[in-house]
């Protein structure tokens, strides 16, 4: 890591769970050269650390409890039900329009919008219509220009991933012109979000305390204990941000793809959400913790496609990997595959078939779905996404919403085509939208 450090790839079970499991181990990159660590922590301009990437256990745990005590408590994110309900009730009308013109679109365009729609709403409260200007352009046959603020997550996160891999040495003096692109990058977004944020504190000062319980920006500048500064709620936002967006939009992308292919497992998910929340009835509290077979679904795809294929560690201490016995000598930073857990034919019975049964009737007790600790979409252990409930709650309602109006048609014959990168990416997929009746 970040150029010449050492990086073990960790696969199989018994290794994964061991160094996920590990409480000792809690950073997720570290350097053995510090002027390294902190020329990169001032690029992604995380000069308090941050979550995701930071390089220091202390700011690492301030920022996270932030998070998981604001965004993660349930009564948050039952609060979002509402919001998402009336969001995906507002996409109907357009999304006929598209099915009636049988006009084929880029499902990842689509849910890519959908994504950043939803997380802008749930942090800020604010309508950004990325989908239905969407819709629009695809209804008009023009060529969808990218919404600017998904180009600008995108290059934040080009630029994590080239400071990353990159020595120091190279991206301060060989590179100069590659570098300051991705400095830009950083800054635009850096200064977006502390623009946004600067804006919520003062609608805050205008409105009453019952009132703004409402966003994730709110919540977060209302908490007052001693960790919340401004400058750590912008840090917290921006992880939220980027955390949240590629991740939902790719796996949604994949788990239309698969409805598209396998039309009887979208009737059965349509059946499920009919029978239990109606053609029109809205989707609640109570009912959505029924909809078992569109959980299992999102569960599916995510054991399949796992979008965040690979989590990293870095050795504070020797480990030793409980298959080979063999030692890794503390300092090395190793990459934890998930993916091929999730295809090992060990724990899964005919992994590469797309089988969402496979998660029904499982023993509640012992993890997702009772499969523990060989199913980690999220990761496990000390720096499990703390995403999690909100972006299964998201997927859920999305899910839901859309199956039970519209069947969905592959418009090519080509296989789904992926891009492996930090977070694995579905590539342009027509598919064609049908009302259903
Ligand atoms: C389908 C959606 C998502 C997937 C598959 C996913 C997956 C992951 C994975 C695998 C990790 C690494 C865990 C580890 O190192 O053990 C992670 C970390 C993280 N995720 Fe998510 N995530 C998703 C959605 C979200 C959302 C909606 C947020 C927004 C709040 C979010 C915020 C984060 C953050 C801040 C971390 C870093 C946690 C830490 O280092 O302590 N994620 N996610």
């Amino acid at each position: 890591m970040f150029g010449y450090d050492a990086l073990y790839v960790a696969r199989g079970p018994e290794n994964v769970r061991a160094i996920l499991g590990s409480s000792q181990l809690k950073l997720r990159f570290s350097s053995s050269n510090k002027a390294d660590a902190v020329a990169l922590s001032k690029k992604m301009g995380a000069a308090d650390g941050g979550i995701l990437l930071n390089l220091d256990e202390l700011s690492w745990k301030r920022h996270r409890k932030l998070l998981v005590e604001n965004i993660g408590r349930p009564r948050f994110i039952k609060s979002l039900i509402p919001k998402l309900n009336a969001y995906m009730d507002s996409l109907v009308p357009s999304l006929n329009d598209l099915a009636t013109a049988s006009k084929p679109f880029l499902v990842n365009v689509l849910t890519g919008s959908i994504s950043l729609d939803i997380i802008m709403d749930v942090i800020f409260t604010e309508q950004h219509h990325a989908a239905t200007h969407f819709i629009e352009t695809a209804l008009n046959e023009a060529q969808p220009q990218p919404d600017e603020l998904i180009d600008m997550i995108h290059g934040f996160m080009a630029a994590q991933q080239y400071f990353l891999f990159m020595p120091a040495l190279v991206f301060n003096y060989i590179t100069p012109k590659q570098t300051a692109i991705y400095d830009a990058a950083i800054a635009k977004f850096e200064a977006f979000v502390t623009q946004k944020m600067l804006e919520k504190t003062e609608s805050m000062k205008e409105s009453t305390i019952g009132d703004q319980q409402t966003d994730f920006a709110t919540v977060l500048l209302s908490d007052p204990s001693p960790e919340m500064t401004f400058k750590r709620a912008v840090s917290v936002i921006k992880e939220a941000v980027l955390g949240g967006q590629d991740t939902s939009s790719n796996m949604l992308a994949f788990l239309f793809y698969e409805l598209a292919r396998c039309p009887n497992i979208a009737d059965k998910v349509c059946s499920e959400v009919l029978e239990v929340v109606g053609p029109n009835g809205t989707i609640s509290e109570e009912n959505i913790t029924k909809l078992k077979f569109v959980e299992a679904v999102i569960y599916e795809t995510s054991r399949v496609y796992n979008v965040a294929t690979g989590v990293f560690r870095h050795l504070s201490q020797d480990f030793e990997l409980p298959d080979s016995g063999y030692v890794l000598r503390k300092g090395l930073n190793v990459m934890v595959m998930l993916d091929q857990v999730h295809m090992d034919g060990r724990v899964w019975e005919n992994p590469s078939k797309f089988d969402p049964s496979r998660f029904l009737n499982c023993s509640e007790t012992s993890g997702p779905a009772g499969f523990g600790w060989n199913f980690a979409p999220f990761g496990h252990g000390i720096r499990k996404c703390p995403g999690e409930a909100l972006a299964l709650l998201e997927m859920k309602m999305i899910v839901a919403s859309l199956c039970r109006r519209y069947k969905f048609h592959l418009a090519t014959n080509e296989p789904v085509k992926i891009k492996e990168s930090l977070v694995r990416e579905c590539l342009d997929l027509p598919i064609l939208l049908e009302i259903r009746h």
